[in-house]
């Protein structure tokens, strides 16, 4: 590495700032991170923008950034890296495990040549080096390694909830101690009583589903890369103080420096619209950071229906299901006698039997209340009149967007953080019900009934009471406003120090 004296741009003038943010490969992480790169780009920061190239391809072809960004932000950089995988091999969510070791065992390297590079680059004078690296903290080694190497501040971004970062901290030492061991069945209901922060409200099922797996890779490399966020400069969470304060405050005793930023796509959305109103750039509020083809046909579809009328079935990018599960849930929404909007990903449905004959009754159910569809635009699904409530499988961004939206829930959780997620929705927030662990057609059936009729009022008010805490939190002044302004002042400060 050149000393500053060596290097002429180092003696000659302070280096602009210059953040590179790097997400895990999958579409919750990419779509938290690109909202905050961008964030940050609208503070006249240069940014770098690092993907794998399975997953720019995929941003490039189904979403609007090829276009909008560089139009928006002229100092804004997408690169990308290869990650080590095979190019057949399928990298669905199910698989992240290979994709995390793969990119632990080659993503060292390629980033430091990236860095590298940059270094010499920057001797020309052509634009800043790297002053600091935001990097996903499922991936927290590899950029904490890298920042020690270089002497690159490091900050990490963890896109779960404060609750399931917290429990990915703390939990393991209850097990080590022997006060946690799922034995089995009878063990899942049993509360957990003396959990930091979170004392007499979880039960063994709440917890992040890596726990009940016999085999402990997944979670040992979880909770390794959660430690390995002591070593960052600080860490970002996509949260706001109003919705996770008491969980906060015991993170904060071990992690000094937070920055609660959230909700991110409500935060992009304010600012952006705010800086399109004092400028003629015109930016899309809802922009779209997907990796699969938006079919647009549900919006016509949503403009025909009642106001408060349809249930809104999501979940995810990653959860897989299996035919008899699909027509079990099937069953519980044409039962329920509501209209229904259901996402059916290409990938999602698993199994020898995916494909199959479809009982007339849900056929005609479906032909009268209902519309499945492969993809949408869902921030605008959950802010669109005709949406009374969401069945989602509470991943982080998908239950954030519902609470800027308003719009109360029915959460079946499928793996990772959806399981603490759901309890602290339901059992916490009290912005809908937790049908953890159940796939049952009358369990749906009655829950559908009780989010948008039975217990309409209550769930109204709430979501809504919650609804107008985000938003105070993103405007001048709140919170999340004034964390990214000290980001942005700290993102600052680090070009100025030399390496
Ligand atoms: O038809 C659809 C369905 C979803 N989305 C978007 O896709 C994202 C999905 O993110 P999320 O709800 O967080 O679910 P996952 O894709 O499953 O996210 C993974 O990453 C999250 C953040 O780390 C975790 O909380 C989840 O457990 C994990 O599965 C959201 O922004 C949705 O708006 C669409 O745009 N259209
Ligand atoms: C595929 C999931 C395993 C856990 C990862 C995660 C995390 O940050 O721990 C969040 O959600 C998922 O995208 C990842």
């Amino acid at each position: 590495m050149k000393k500053a004296e060596e290097n002429p741009c180092a003696a000659a003038t302070a280096q602009p700032a210059h953040v590179l943010i790097f997400p895990s490969p999958l579409q919750g992480h990419v779509n938290a991170m690109l909202k905050l790169a961008e964030l940050l780009a609208l503070s006249d920061l240069h940014v770098t923008f690092l993907n794998t190239e399975h997953i720019h391809h995929r941003l490039m072809t189904f979403s609007d950034i090829q276009t909008r960004i560089p139009a928006t932000y002229p100092k804004f950089l997408f690169k990308t890296i290869p990650d080590g995988l095979p190019p057949e091999h399928p990298r669905s969510g199910d698989k992240f495990i290979e994709f995390y070791r793969s990119l632990n065992l080659h993503g060292k390297t390629q980033l430091r040549e990236i860095l590298v590079s940059d270094e010499v680059s920057s001797e020309n004078c052509r634009k800043p080096r790297v002053s600091c690296i935001i990097g996903d903290g499922m991936l927290g080694s590899l950029t904490a390694d890298i920042g020690d190497e270089l002497g690159i501040p490091v900050i990490h971004f963890r896109t779960i909830s404060a609750c399931g970062f917290w429990a990915y901290f703390s939990l393991p030492k209850l097990f080590e101690s022997g006060q946690l061991r799922i034995r089995g069945e009878e063990d899942m209901d049993r509360i957990l009583r003396d959990l930091e922060g979170m004392e007499n409200l979880l039960r063994f099922r709440d917890l992040p589903s890596f726990f009940r797996e016999s085999d402990t890779s997944n979670i040992s490399s979880l909770t390794f890369e959660t430690q390995q966020s002591l070593r960052a400069r600080a860490l970002i969470l996509n949260t706001f103080e109003d919705l996770e304060g008491p969980i906060l405050s015991h993170i904060r005793h071990r992690f000094p420096k937070v920055y609660t930023l959230g909700p991110l796509h409500a935060h992009f959305n304010y600012r952006t619209t705010k800086a399109s109103k004092t400028t003629s750039s015109q930016q899309s509020s809802t922009s779209t950071n997907t990796l699969w083809e938006v079919d647009r046909n549900c919006m016509t579809w949503l403009d025909a229906q009642p106001p408060k009328s349809v249930l809104y079935v999501s979940f995810g990018s990653i959860t897989w299901i299996n035919r008899q599960q699909l027509l079990e849930i099937w069953h519980g929404l044409v039962n329920s006698n509501k209209r229904f909007l259901w996402v059916i990903r290409p990938d999602m449905v698993v199994g020898k039997e995916a494909d199959g004959d479809t009982p007339v009754e849900l056929l005609e159910g479906t032909k009268e209340r209902g519309f499945m569809v492969g993809w949408v635009p869902q921030e605008e699904v959950l802010a669109h009149p005709a949406v009374a409530g969401f069945m989602t499988h509470s991943g982080w961004n998908s239950t954030l967007e519902s609470i800027v939206a308003g719009v109360p829930m029915i959460c079946w959780p499928f793996f990772a953080d959806q399981q603490i997620n759901s309890r602290f929705v339901s059992h916490v927030w009290k912005l809908g019900m937790d049908m953890k662990d159940v796939c049952d057609r009358k369990v749906l059936e009655k829950m559908v009934n009780d989010l948008m009729v039975d217990k309409r009022e209550e769930f109204t008010k709430s979501s809504d009471e919650m609804a107008n805490l985000a938003m105070k939190a993103v405007r001048e002044g709140g919170s999340s406003s004034s964390n990214m302004d000290s980001l942005v002042e700290f993102i600052k400060s680090s070009a100025k120090r030399e390496r």
